[in-house]
């Protein structure tokens, strides 16, 4: 790793073959880190990247967008036991992203509502599934859907969503911390009874977060984002069809939701590069792609993190892995803000007042300037000016 590029050496090959990657940010953390007295890995040298650096590179950004109504999504990818879970959830005294997002959300809700007006609300929520042989499993309610799991569902204006699954509202860091980590366990039980590894399977933490507040009119104002932090499941052997159609033989079921995550990012890579404009994205073949559809093509702000292993026998996996978000680097997204209508208007007409008000503080200074007929233009600007302006504040009150 240096700076943000990250450099594969083919192993035994000398310094011949070398294949050279660019991401936003590219973390060494094999070595270079020495163990607190409570146990937190923090760095020896300047290269090591410690839990905190990548929070504040990664998880401070989906903050913000938390804040501004936007949603996020974050993906950790890569073969079994390169540290998706330790990027994404972390242990002990290395938290990871999510731990460390949802402390810091609720330390600055705790802040804002000090001096919030009243009328004021945060309200955060949290569902957790886990996706096995294309099953939806609900981690907050393992018992829901036990019979073949949860059903997806689809409508038109919310897209694809998991029918009857459990929404907790959290209050507090504990309370969320607490629920993620009952999560967590069921996910470990299950995957026991199924005679399932872990890697086998992807969990989606779904975190909703609302800001409600009260216009100077008496209307709620809303704005809302979804943060989905995805831990997929290992990437080896996915992907590969010579591999699943190995599996096929021996009778088991594929990670066909892996598979088809890869001809999705294909397929919107391409069409982000201009190479392909017009084309069904495969989303509808898995359970994965369905549910993360809004994250992959649509409204949400995504990170990708693949976690690598450096040991030379890992080096196809590592390889393929960086292909693989080299790939997803080209998808472009279209993220917009969450609010409720009357927020929008209120957003929409302040912006629309400023406008206005800068069109007529010129134009004033323009008839200042000259009389002559030559300011017809300039006058006529003003009377469509100031008809809007005046429509500004009656439509205020009388709009839902
Ligand atoms: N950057 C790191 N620093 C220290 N330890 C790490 C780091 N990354 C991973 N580990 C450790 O390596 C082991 C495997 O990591 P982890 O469980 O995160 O892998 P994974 O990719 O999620 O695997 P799986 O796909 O099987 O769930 C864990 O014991 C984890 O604590």
């Amino acid at each position: 790793m240096e700076g943000n590029t990250t450099r594969i050496i083919k192993p035994r090959s000398g310094d011949a073959d070398v294949k050279t990657f660019t991401f936003d940010y590219s973390y060494w953390s094999h070595d270079g880190f020495v163990a607190l007295d409570n146990g937190y890995l923090a760095p020896e040298n300047e290269q090591f990247a410690d839990q905190k650096r990548v929070f504040s590179d990664l998880g401070e950004g989906i903050l913000e967008n938390a804040w501004n109504g936007y949603n996020c999504s974050l993906f950790a990818y890569g073969q079994t036991g390169s540290g998706k879970t330790y990027s994404v959830v972390g242990g002990s005294a290395n938290k990871g992203i999510l731990p460390l997002f949802c402390e810091r959300l609720f330390e600055d809700i705790e802040r804002k509502q000090e001096s919030a007006a009243e009328g004021t609300e945060f309200q955060v929520s949290l569902s957790m599934v886990e996706i096995y042989n294309e099953q939806v499993r609900d981690l907050l309610n393992p018992q829901s859907g036990r019979q073949g799991g949860l059903r997806i569902r689809e409508k038109v204006d919310h897209g694809f969503f998991v029918e009857n699954l459990l929404t907790v509202p959290v209050g507090s860091y504990g309370d969320i911390d607490s629920r993620i980590q009952e999560g967590t366990r069921n996910r470990t039980i299950a995957a026991t009874h199924m005679n399932a590894t872990s890697s086998r399977a992807h969990t989606i933490v779904a975190i909703t977060f609302v800001q409600k507040a009260m216009s100077d009119g008496g209307h709620t104002l809303q704005k809302s984002s979804t943060i989905n932090i995805v831990d997929l499941a290992g990437s080896e052997r996915a992907g590969n069809t010579g591999a699943a159609r190995e599996r096929l033989k021996e009778g088991c079921m594929i990670n066909q939701s892996l598979s088809t995550l890869g001809n999705v990012i294909k397929a919107l890579a391409d069409q982000g590069k201009g190479v392909q404009k017009s084309t069904v994205l495969p989303f509808r073949d898995s359970v994965l792609t369905k549910l993360l559809k809004n994250a992959l093509g649509g409204n949400s702000k995504t990170i990708m993190i693949a976690a690598l292993s450096p040991a030379d026998v890992n080096y196809e996996e590592t390889l393929s892995t960086l292909r693989f978000v080299d790939r997803a680097k080209a998808i472009r997204v279209q993220a917009v803000v969450n609010e409720s209508p009357t927020s929008r208007l209120v957003r929409e007409l302040q912006q629309e007042n400023m406008r206005l008000q800068e069109l007529l503080s010129q134009a004033s200074y323009g008839a200042e300037k000259s009389s002559s007929p030559a300011s017809f233009n300039e006058g006529r600007a003003i009377c469509d000016v100031t008809t809007r302006a005046a429509a500004v504040p009656l439509l205020f009150p009388s709009s839902p």
